[in-house]
């Protein structure tokens, strides 16, 4: 087994390719070689298949996992539907929305830390399309002090893959199919209908970061033209699965369910980690963006931002995402005679932007780690006027190293909707004067340089 890229202390874990076929037993023989349900299945385990996409789509795009467990999931307790209690949550709130909300440009302060665990501690900022017609998704922070398991629960979202991104604080991710820990500059992608929790991890007293429930199609690599597959971007090999990992547990624990947008409450009374092995491709993973090859221009001009997509889910029209996860990691800017920092720009697509850590070249002072902005369908924005004064006069010769820095955008289809929580509490109101020390520079008794026939660049 390969462990090169696993961290000292941590689990082993499987390398393979995203979305590609991973086997794991935590006992010898304990998954079954040549079929999926046998009469007599090793050690008295029960097969239990998860699928996450319909049977009958083509091979590509089919995802499921066979489990080997102590028990069938179909043995929760209580034994009656009223049973599952509706859990009111402030915060953490399902798309579609209904209030109004202006096109202007929008930018939120980091959520409040909690004083409860994940599931607590989660505010969604703004979300698009529904749960219920599995289109589109939900962007959140969470903000937790509190590992689910002293509270001994579990979370299983029905409506949603989730992608998390920690800022601060190492998280223990443990899932059915296996644990892993993931730290800031790493991204988690946990499928939807697997149950987990969300613990803290090394030493970790608190924890923030997003995290992005997609109710559209499962994320892929995303498709690469004419930058070619074997190197370019995100790489397949670089995504890591857990190894199985079981735990036998009697007792009382919650397990807190998402389902068509709501929280629901029921009880159980063995832990849901009790999966001894499992293969599929429905499959938690991790990936360090430390890894990602960031493609730049070596000549001029600032290169559209999907050169940074990490992750894509798409819809059927060809090329239109449902969700580009789009990074701006550390890198060489070397474009020559080029104003380097995103140009002013007005969008058919929406984005959402956070920043994990150092500073954003289009925002370098104002944008602020765990913060968020949203630039929503055709609403103008681009660099505030300090990038506008540093891009204008850097050496637009000399390249520049862009150092200790990682931005994001989810790029979205549909309107970011935000939610009334993040507009009552979170918003930061003075946010679209950024532009307004953008001097007008205009002068029509200027002689201009000479160009080359094509502009630039020179042809040397
Ligand atoms: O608006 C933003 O800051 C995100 C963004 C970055 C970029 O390099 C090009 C386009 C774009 O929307
Ligand atoms: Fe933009």
């Amino acid at each position: 087994m390969w462990r090169s890229l696993a961290r000292r202390g941590e689990r082993d874990v499987l390398h393979g390719s995203f979305g590609g076929m991973f086997h794991s037993e935590a006992l010898p023989g304990a998954l079954p070689r040549r079929q999926n349900s046998p009469q007599h299945p090793s050690y008295g385990l029960y097969p239990e298949l998860v699928s996450g996409s319909a049977f009958t789509v083509p091979r590509a795009k089919n995802r499921y996992s066979w489990l080997y467990r102590i028990r069938p999931s179909v043995q929760h307790a209580p034994y009656h539907g009223s049973d599952y209690e509706l859990m009111a949550h402030k915060t953490w709130l399902s798309p579609p929305f209904q209030h109004p909300f202006p096109p202007v440009q929008l930018r939120f302060t980091p959520a409040p830390m909690s004083s409860g665990d994940f599931v607590d501690g989660t505010v969604t900022l703004a979300a698009n399309g529904s749960p219920a017609a599995q289109d589109g998704c939900a962007a959140n922070a969470y903000a937790m002090s509190q590992s689910m398991s002293s509270k001994r629960r579990f979370l299983r979202v029905a409506d949603a893959d989730l992608l998390i991104l920690p800022q601060e604080g190492v998280l223990e991710l443990r899932t059915e199919l296996g644990d892993l820990q993931v730290e800031p500059w790493e991204l988690a992608v946990v499928p939807r209908g697997l149950a987990f929790q969300v613990n803290l991890g090394q030493q970790a007293s608190s924890a923030r970061g997003y995290f992005l429930e997609n109710f559209g199609d499962h994320f892929v690599l995303p498709e690469l033209g004419p930058i070619g597959i074997s190197g370019g971007l995100a790489h397949a090999r670089h995504f890591l699965a857990p190894q199985a990992r079981y735990e036998e547990l009697d007792g009382d624990f919650e397990l807190v369910s998402k389902f068509m947008g709501s929280l629901y409450s029921s009880r159980l009374r063995h832990s849901p980690l009790d999966v001894v092995a499992w293969y599929g491709c429905h499959v938690p993973c991790k990936y360090d963006m430390r890894l990602f090859m960031a493609i730049n221009t070596v000549t001029y001009d600032h290169p559209d931002p999907s050169i940074g997509a990490v992750l894509s889910s798409y819809t059927t029209s060809p090329g239109l995402a449902n969700v580009d996860f789009v990074i701006f990691p550390p890198r060489w800017l070397p474009a020559e005679g080029t104003f380097r920092p995103p140009w002013f720009h007005r969008n058919c697509m929406s984005e959402f932007m956070g920043l994990l850590t150092g500073t954003y070249d289009a925002k370098p002072d104002s944008f602020l780690p765990g913060a968020a902005s949203i630039h929503n369908r055709y609403v103008p924005h681009g660099p505030d006027a300090a990038a506008v004064k540093k891009g204008t006069e850097l050496d637009g010769m000399q390249p520049e190293r862009y150092s200790g820095t990682l931005a994001f955008m989810w790029e979205t289809r549909l309107v970011w909707h935000p939610s009334r929580y993040a507009l009552a509490s979170l918003s930061e109101e003075g946010y679209p004067s950024a532009w307004q020390s953008v001097e007008k520079r205009f002068d029509a008794t200027e002689t201009p340089p000479l160009q080359q026939p094509y502009g630039f660049p020179p042809t040397r």
